[in-house]
Parts: structure tokens; C-alpha cells; sequence
């Protein structure tokens, strides 16, 4: 993949020293990274860095469209930056398109006047979910920067649904390529689905498959496309297909036995707004006038802003009423939540909201107070809340949730706070919550205190069962005094398919637990499929299928601790596979042993296909079997000689 890449970088320098473009004129090619909330721009993104970031001088921008910027964080977008020898720039709070576009020019205009600027090879420019590319590309041409192609993502799995957002269309129609994400969640109907209605929405777009972003490098950052003249010319010119780039002929892109149609991306009919970017762009790039063009029209800008005018280069209203249907919340807290009361959260109340499109995240627990978790929600419906690694900074839980319908998204916002460690009943913590936009926090966790009491009077008034002797009398070797963990645990150990992680074997696997971890004494279960390796079955892999059953079960959420390989992605390196060491599952103080059986048997329910296709070449041992018969044959043998 490197060599690709780097060969890719020595025809573009080849390219440069045969057209004899100085250093001192020259233009930086940007890549758009686009669409729709959740599609898997950012992993996309730690692809393409991870991949060639060493070969290649990347300045990396993230726009948020949320308040807290968490993207940024998830990538090595510092690191590439850093590299890069250029200052990174905060786009949250808002679209590049409109709400922070001030924002993006001023570090576009930083970026194209800093004297690393030269050395760049390309500016990676990821937008917000619901973002339009058009005025992005127009604010980047006006900064200097040559528009090298738009990559759309679209989510493979939810992409018939989503692909009905007007914003989701706008970004479908102003890209170059289109990356299908997700086609490992996705039946292949489904997917020829999407690439038949993607074809109706932009005829001749390229598209791509993909499976957590792994597609070749080349294909996206060398996608100079000849501009709408010389494509008449061509097709003037000659009848049959036109040849496309090096690059971008054969089969390419991860799940695709099809060969890429060759030339139809050089005959898209382009989005006129875009089309017109790239003619001036390809202009001022031919007359080696980008940065010098950028500085005039920053003197420009600063001449205006000291006459008292406003500066806005491109005027999109229609793109205004897109963004209007959507809204953001953010909740912070510097105390942990309760695992379990997030578990129950999330499966009750976020996974089945209505107009939620988008949650992300970092969590903090107080079963696992060491550990960053990650918390995804996007798509289909889909969540995953999965331990990445130790705490690198002070921990917090800063989520952001986006979608239609502020109140709605605020409901689920205290909500979380009902999640607070000491605010659920679960544990106590002394809890401080910030809020993005100031609800009453405590006077809420106080409601939700007396409500808990009161349920947990009305139990007991009603003589409910609140487990076995031992999880009464709280000297269970297990799991604390929870009775549905241990009532879980047990039904774990019993399962010749599952083993339970004890707080020993935890330890030894994960050396640095840090003394604040208390997964064995608050209802937290953890446990693994078992592997098989002499049959090829990769217990990580397994935990992974399974959590994706489970957690796209209605009902049902667990929390994971991600396997190394899959750590590596956020340290730069590439892993074959998300894979997943251990699942978690969590139980409130007040489950019951009956609440854990249910939770069991609807989990199994879940995994029944799962666990059928992963062992299906594994068959129990016959040698106890065996050993019964020999033991038979001698006592018989025995019995003849007395
Ligand atoms: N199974 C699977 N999950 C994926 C794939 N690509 C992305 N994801 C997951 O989808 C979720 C969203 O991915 P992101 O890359 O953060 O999406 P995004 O487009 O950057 O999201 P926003 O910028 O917030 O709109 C994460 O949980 C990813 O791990 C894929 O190909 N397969």
C-alpha cells in the first residue's frame, strides 16, 4: 500500500519538475472529505494517514459540527500536523459551509501563508456531517489551494435511508468519488442498492466499496479530473471510453470483484458550482498564482474588514435551510458514569430515538475508571462503547449527540445525567456535571435519586426477589454482591461456548489496572468466546460478530474492551480487523437474578446465528466418550477374572 502511495507522490513530483512549476508558486492540492452524519469520514481519514503518513506531508483540518470536538481527538490529526510543521486549526461548534466559515478561512489563510505551506503535499479537509462541499471548495480555492477531488462516504448499511436528507444528496452530488463505508455490515443486495440509487443521484460517479475505510490511497488523492471543457474536447475527440488515470483503471477498492468502469469519472457531468472552483483553480494553478492570489485576496479581506465590511465569499441560503433541521447538544461531566445505567440507557432510550442521526464520544466509568472508552452511535441504529486504552489526560465524559428535534435531543441529554455515578443509586460518587447549555443538573440528579429510592421501596414493599444468600450477604467470589451479575456469571460459565475474564485473568492481560478500577465489586461481568485456533476461530474476531448481533438487538447494549490490533489504528498503524477482547455486561444494584436469566437468553437468542457459523467446523471432543468406554471394557474385563 506504501509503495502505491509513494509512487503516486513521485509522478506528481515528476509532474512538477516536467512543468516546471517553482517552488515558490505552488499550489497545494486539498481533498474534501464528506457525508453524512456518521458515514465514516474520520476512519476514512485514519486510513489514509495511517497509510501514508509517513511518505506524505498532509495538514489535516476537522470541522465539527457539534461543540466538542471530538474527531480531532480520535485522529492522529495533531501528530499529522505536527509533521507537517503546521499549526492546527479548532473548526467545532458549527459547519465550515456557513456557521464557522470565518473560522475555516482564517486557518486556510494561516495555513497558505505559514512557510511550510510549500512543503505540504496535500491538505486533507474533513467537513461535518451535514455539511455542503460546494462552499468549502469555493473557500478553498479562494485561500489558494488547488480542489484535487471531493470523496463522498456513504454508509452502506443505512445508505437507502439516509441517501433521502437533502444534505446527504447535495454531498452526493458535488464528489468526484463515492466511498461505500460499512460494506461489512451490509448485504451485497443492499449494496448494489445503493450504488444503482448513487448512480441516479450523480451519473458516472466512481464508487468505491470499503470496509473501515481500507481503499487504496491512490484512488483518492489522485483524482485530478480533466474540467468540464476538456472533457467536451475529449469526447468531441474519440467515441468510445476514454482512458482513465493509471490509478484509477483495474479493480480497486476493498470487497469489489467488479472492475471500475474505466473514464466514467472523466465524463461525470460535474455540479456546476464545483465545476466552475476547478476551472478557476486550474487556471490560477496553471499561471502559478495560487498563494500570490490567496495573499491578494487576504489584503483584500483585511481592507474590507477595516472599511467595516462583511466578508462572505459565497452565499449558499439553501444550504442555511438544510442545516436548520439539524441540531446539536453536548453533555460533559468530570465525575464517571454508571456502566450499567448507561447499558440501559442506551438500549432503551437512545438506540430507539426517533431523529437522533449521530452520538459520539468519549466515556468514563466508574467500573473501569482507568479506561477511555469511545462511544459510537450512527447509522442503522447502531452503538458501540469500547475501551481503547488508559487514560492519556484527565478523565471526563464529553458526548455529543446530533440530530432533529432540540428538544428531543435535550431529553436525551438529561438523560445521560441520570447516568452520573451517585446520581443513578448504583454507586456513590460525588458528582460534577457541566452543562453545554445549562440545565439544572443537580436539582435533576436529586429527582433521580428519589425516584430510584421509591422504586427500590415499592420492591421490597412488594417482597421482590433481590437475589441469591450469597449476593445478600456480599461475599460472592464473583462479582460483589450484585445478584444478576452473579446470577450472569454463573449462566457465562456454563455456556460451553463462553469463558468469564476473572479479575485475575484481567490483570495479567491488562498490567497497568489502575487501583480505581472496581469492575469485580460493581456488577460488571466480563467474558470472551472461546477461541479455537487449531480450527481457525479467532476469539476476537468472534467477540466482534457477536457484539454487532447484540448490540443491534432492540433491548440489549454491552460495552467492549477493544483487542490490540484494533488499538493500533489510533497509533498509526493498520489493523486487519476491529477486533474485540472482552464484552461487558453491567447490572444495577437492583437487577435481579431473574432480570440477568432474561438478559441471557435474549443474548443467545441474538448470537444463535453467530455462534453456529463461527464453531461450525469445531465438534466436541469424543475422548471423555471414549475413556467411558475403555473404563466400561476393563471393569467388564475385571469382573470376568474374579
Ligand atoms: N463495521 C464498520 N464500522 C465502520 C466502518 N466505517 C466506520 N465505521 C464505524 O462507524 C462509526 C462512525 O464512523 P466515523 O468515521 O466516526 O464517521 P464520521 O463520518 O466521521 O462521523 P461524523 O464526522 O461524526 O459525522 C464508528 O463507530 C466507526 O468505527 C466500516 O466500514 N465498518
Amino acid at each position: 500500500m506504501q509503495d502505491l502511495a509513494s509512487a503516486v507522490l513521485s509522478r506528481r513530483y515528476e509532474e512538477q519538475l516536467f512543468q516546471q512549476v517553482s517552488s515558490h508558486n505552488r499550489v497545494v492540492p486539498a481533498l474534501v472529505i464528506t457525508g453524512f452524519l456518521g458515514s465514516g469520514k474520520t476512519t476514512l481519514l485514519q486510513h489514509l494517514l495511517a497509510t501514508c503518513g509517513g511518505e506524505m506531508k498532509s495538514g489535516v483540518l476537522v470541522n465539527e459540527a457539534a461543540s466538542l470536538d471530538v474527531d480531532s481527538q480520535l485522529l492522529a490529526a495533531q501528530q499529522a500536523n505536527a509533521a507537517a510543521g503546521i499549526k492546527a486549526a479548532r473548526l467545532a461548534g458549527g459547519c465550515a459551509c456557513c456557521a464557522v466559515a470565518g473560522d475555516l478561512q482564517a486557518a486556510l489563510a494561516e495555513l497558505a501563508c505559514s512557510p511550510n505551506y510549500q512543503h505540504l503535499d496535500y491538505l486533507l479537509l474533513e467537513t461535518s456531517g451535514v455539511a455542503d462541499a460546494e462552499p468549502l471548495a469555493a473557500s478553498l480555492a479562494a485561500a489558494g489551494f488547488r480542489l484535487a477531488g471531493v470523496v463522498v462516504l456513504v454508509d452502506a448499511e443505512a445508505g437507502l435511508g439516509v441517501l433521502t436528507q437533502d444534505v446527504a444528496v447535495a454531498q452526493v452530488r458535488a464528489a468526484d468519488v463515492a466511498v461505500l463505508s460499512k460494506c461489512d455490515l451490509a448485504t451485497l443486495a443492499g449494496v448494489a442498492a445503493v450504488e444503482d440509487r448513487l448512480q441516479q443521484l450523480a451519473p458516472g460517479l466512481r464508487m468505491l466499496r470499503a470496509r473501515f475505510g481500507q481503499v487504496p490511497p491512490e484512488a483518492l488523492l489522485d483524482i485530478d479530473l480533466p474540467d468540464e471543457e476538456q472533457q467536451q474536447q475529449q469526447q468531441d475527440g474519440s467515441s468510445g471510453p476514454q482512458a482513465a488515470p493509471a490509478s484509477v483503471q483495474g479493480e480497486i477498492g476493498f470487497l469489489s470483484h467488479e472492475p471500475v468502469v474505466a473514464g466514467t469519472a472523466s465524463r461525470r457531468a460535474r455540479q456546476p458550482g464545483i465545476a466552475s472552483i476547478r476551472r478557476a483553480n486550474a487556471a490560477a494553478a496553471a499561471n502559478g498564482t495560487g498563494s500570490q492570489q490567496q495573499q491578494q485576496q487576504q489584503q483584500q479581506q483585511q481592507q474590507q474588514q477595516q472599511a467595516g465590511l462583511p466578508h462572505h465569499p459565497h452565499s449558499h441560503p439553501q444550504q442555511r435551510s438544510q442545516h436548520s433541521h439539524f441540531a446539536s447538544v453536548a453533555f460533559t461531566a468530570e465525575a464517571p458514569l454508571c456502566m450499567a445505567c448507561f447499558q440501559r440507557f442506551t438500549a432503551a432510550r437512545l438506540l430507539t430515538a426517533q431523529g437522533l442521526f449521530r452520538a459520539k464520544g468519549f466515556a468514563w466509568f466508574s467500573q473501569a475508571r482507568s479506561q477511555r472508552y469511545v462511544f459510537h452511535f450512527s447509522g442503522k441504529q447502531r452503538a458501540e462503547c469500547g475501551a481503547e486504552g488508559p487514560w492519556q489526560g484527565p478523565p471526563g465524559v464529553q458526548l455529543v449527540l446530533i440530530g432533529q428535534g432540540a428538544q428531543q435531543l435535550q431529553q436525551l441529554q438529561q438523560g445521560l445525567a441520570g447516568c452520573v455515578a451517585g446520581a443513578c443509586g448504583c454507586s456513590s460518587s460525588g458528582a460534577h456535571v457541566s452543562w453545554q447549555n445549562s440545565v439544572d443538573v443537580q436539582q435533576q440528579q436529586q429527582q433521580q435519586q428519589q425516584q430510584q429510592q421509591q422504586q427500590q421501596q415499592q420492591h421490597q414493599q412488594a417482597g421482590l426477589d433481590r437475589g441469591t444468600d450469597a449476593a445478600k450477604q456480599g461475599n460472592s467470589p464473583f462479582v460483589g454482591s450484585n445478584a444478576a451479575a452473579i446470577r450472569f456469571a454463573e449462566l457465562v460459565e456454563q455456556h460451553h461456548r463462553f469463558e468469564r475474564v476473572t479479575a485475575q485473568q484481567q490483570q495479567q492481560q491488562q498490567q497497568q489496572q489502575a487501583p480505581g478500577d472496581s469492575s469485580q465489586a460493581a456488577g460488571l461481568v466480563q467474558f470472551t468466546a472461546m477461541g479455537s485456533p487449531l480450527h481457525g476461530v479467532v476469539a476476537d474476531e468472534v467477540n466482534a460478530s457477536l457484539l454487532r448481533r447484540i448490540n443491534a438487538t432492540p433491548g440489549l447494549f454491552l460495552c467492549h474492551v477493544k483487542s490490540p490490533a484494533a488499538l493500533q489504528v489510533a497509533t498509526g498503524q493498520q489493523a486487519a480487523y476491529q477486533g474485540v477482547k472482552r464484552l461487558q455486561a453491567c447490572f444495577e444494584a437492583a437487577a435481579t437474578a431473574a432480570d440477568a436469566e432474561q438478559q441471557w437468553q435474549a443474548l443467545l437468542q441474538a448470537v444463535d446465528g453467530v455462534l453456529r457459523k463461527a464453531y461450525q467446523h469445531v465438534h466436541s471432543c469424543k475422548c471423555d466418550v471414549v475413556m467411558g468406554l475403555q473404563l466400561l471394557a476393563e471393569e467388564s474385563e475385571g469382573a470376568k477374572l474374579v
